[in-house]
């Protein structure tokens, strides 16, 4: 039989998330998932931890063992490939050192971006106390893109609370990533991110008008796998910074109440007629 329907495209770049699952489905590998298929890339995980959580924060979490890690990334590597990886919550020290492991095998080129994620948006703690060393030292090096919020630059810095953001970003650079995304959600005013090249001494800054809305759950997840859906497609940093945040801002404002506290970002935004 024959048919006058198109061949079906299939997406040409596969993405990886490397992160936690959000039973709420607003941020983790649920949040990655929905950003990849909204930007047409071909997403895939590997799941380093359960959460059980919600609109109101994180009730509880449990981290895989570090074979299912290992394991996971094994099989989609090896066999689909990867155009670029994205990493979210890694829980504990032995996660990262795994994922740092499993990070060194990877072909040449392929860009890495990594979200340090520490905490939720609650401030439920996401990373075991005594992983912020392992964090810094061990994955931070393998990352083409770092991308912290302040409290996450802080911590990982070590600098004292109030520094101010591109003295964060240039103290993060010396860590070894290529490039450092400190990321201004977390201050009152227009929401700027400052990207840091290793070799810059100046930020380059990425803003968006602050949307009024406080159904943000899911805004660094987001933006992470943007950028790696990007940067997977082929664009440079800053160019991915920039698509990616146009994304992640059209989700905020579009975010909707789910539940009885912060409720998600809508990575859909762009197929909504009405907006
Ligand atoms: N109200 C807002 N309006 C517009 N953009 C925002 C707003 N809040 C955060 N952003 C942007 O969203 C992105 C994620 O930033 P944010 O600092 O919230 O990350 P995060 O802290 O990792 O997220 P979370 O707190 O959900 O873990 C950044 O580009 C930031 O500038
Ligand atoms: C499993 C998991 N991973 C990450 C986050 C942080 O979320 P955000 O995207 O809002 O930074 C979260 N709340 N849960």
């Amino acid at each position: 039989m024959t048919t006058s329907a198109p061949e079906p495209v299939l997406p040409t770049a596969r993405v990886l998330t490397v992160a936690g699952s959000d039973s709420g489905g607003g941020a983790g590998i649920q949040a990655d998932l929905k950003t990849m298929l909204a930007l047409g890339v071909h997403g895939m995980s590997v799941l380093t931890a359960v959460t059980a959580q919600n609109s109101l924060g994180v009730q509880d979490y449990w981290p895989l063992p570090v074979e299912a890690v290992s394991g996971q990334f094994r099989s989609v590597v090896d066999d689909i490939g990867v155009d670029a990886v994205k990493t979210g919550m890694l829980p504990t020290a032995e996660v990262i050192e795994t994922v740092a492991g499993l990070l060194q095998t990877l072909p040449p080129g392929v860009p890495v971006v990594v979200d340090p994620v520490c905490a939720s948006k609650h401030g439920d703690p996401l990373l075991a106390a005594d992983a912020v060393a392992a964090l810094r030292e061990l994955l931070l090096p393998h990352a083409t893109v770092v991308t912290p919020n302040l409290p996450e630059a802080v911590l990982l810095s070590g600098l004292p609370e109030y520094t101010p953001p591109a003295e964060l970003a240039r103290a993060l650079a010396g860590a070894g990533p290529g490039w450092v995304l400190v990321k201004g959600g977390h201050r009152s005013g227009p929401p700027t991110d400052l990207l840091l090249g290793a070799d810059a001494d100046e930020p380059l800054p990425f803003t968006a008008e602050r949307a009024d809305n406080r159904h943000t759950h899911g805004t660094g997840c987001t933006l992470a796998s943007a950028l790696a859906s990007r940067l997977a497609l082929g664009d440079d940093v800053p160019t991915a910074v920039a698509r990616a945040k146009d994304y992640t801002t059209g989700g905020i404002v579009a975010g909707f109440a789910l539940g009885a506290g912060i409720g998600p970002v809508d990575h859909l935004w762009r197929l909504r007629p009405h907006l």
